[in-house]
């Protein structure tokens, strides 16, 4: 593996879909049906009006309906070997499909799925480009928990461990497939919108440098400001890959989501992230979790047309 080097992103010419509907990553059901509300809402057809042709990948992998019997709790993880060979499943789907140049969009599930998107656009994109990505985790949470300062043991609030290679897999065969060449440089890793951080999360961001803007600076200096910081941080050449928790927005805007935290942003500037992102023509890769369909059942349609909005406002897609 070479890629350490910056290089200009290809424009990207097709678009593939991961339908990655895993939910053992949470302690609630119900974002497994996540993908199929979004898509279902007008949103599929709206991207193929867009796109054309899309690959769309809704194969379940072998493995992922282990029984919760067969699935005991390991060194602190809830659900280990489920959320294992899915997370790996999509990982290796993404993987394909950047390799290949396709911008990915992976729809959760809940939030342990960007360990596999985020470590298979990583993958992807360095083999075709040989180039780092800047990961922009739009998130209420930093979701960087290892096993061992977890509070929940839920592995949706880990998913940035894993994928920078901050937790480490301690055997039994999960998450050993994660190697080397899977893993994103955390100086490249940047968080927007956060306002719900563990205590030991914090000590992780600042052990390893990691570049977060919170809701205060957001209110402090306003979105176009703090996407102006971050735009700089990241750089002007790599690849982008846009990592987007619902529960980044307001309650207001996504009731429908598991871990709802109060003073989010407004839809309006989810979708000014999500333009700044696209205007650099630099988008390779995005995920969208924790969309939940069984929580607030009148607020489903909110939480699933925000979740679109911020679809299509970085896919650059306009419909009517
Ligand atoms: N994707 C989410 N909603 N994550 C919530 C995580 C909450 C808490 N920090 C945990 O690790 O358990």
């Amino acid at each position: 593996m070479k890629g350490s080097t910056d290089v200009p992103c290809e424009t990207t010419k097709s678009l593939a879909i991961i339908s990655a509907g895993y939910c053992r990553g949470a302690p609630k059901d119900g974002t497994e049906a996540g993908p199929t509300a979004v898509l279902n809402s007008g949103l599929f057809a709206q991207l193929q009006a867009h796109f054309g042709a899309i690959h769309l990948d809704i194969d379940r992998p072998d493995g992922a309906d282990i029984h919760k019997s067969l699935d005991p709790d390991f060194a602190g993880m809830k659900n280990p070997r489920a959320v294992s060979v899915a997370t790996k499943h999509v990982s290796e789907r993404v993987y394909e499909y950047s390799r290949n140049g396709s911008l990915v969009l992976t729809l959760g599930g809940d939030h342990s799925n960007a360990i596999g998107s985020l470590t298979g656009a990583t993958r992807g994109l360095r083999e075709k480009l040989d180039s780092n990505v800047a990961v922009i985790c739009v998130d209420a949470h930093v979701s960087i928990n290892t096993p061992d300062t977890s509070p929940s043991g839920n592995i949706h609030g880990m998913p940035l461990a894993f994928a920078t290679g901050i937790a480490q897999t301690k055997g039994e065969g999960i998450f050993d497939w994660i190697e080397k060449k899977h893993l994103i440089d955390v100086k490249r890793l940047v968080y927007v919108g956060t306002r719900d951080v563990d205590d030991k999360e914090k000590e992780i961001i600042a052990t390893h440098g990691i570049k977060v803007f919170d809701m205060d600076q957001i209110r402090r200096n306003g979105i176009e400001s703090v996407m102006d910081e971050v735009m700089n941080y990241i750089g002007g050449s790599i690849p982008i890959h846009l990592s987007c928790d619902i529960d980044v927005l307001d309650p207001e805007w996504a009731p429908s989501a598991g871990h709802l935290v109060p003073d989010g942003l407004s839809l309006d500037e989810g979708q000014y992230i999500a333009r700044r992102v696209h205007s650099t023509e630099r988008l390779a890769a995005m995920d969208l979790v924790e969309v939940n369909p069984s929580i607030d059942l009148p607020g489903v349609q909110r939480t699933v047309d925000s979740a679109c909005f911020l679809i299509r406002s970085a896919l650059g897609v306009s419909y009517e």
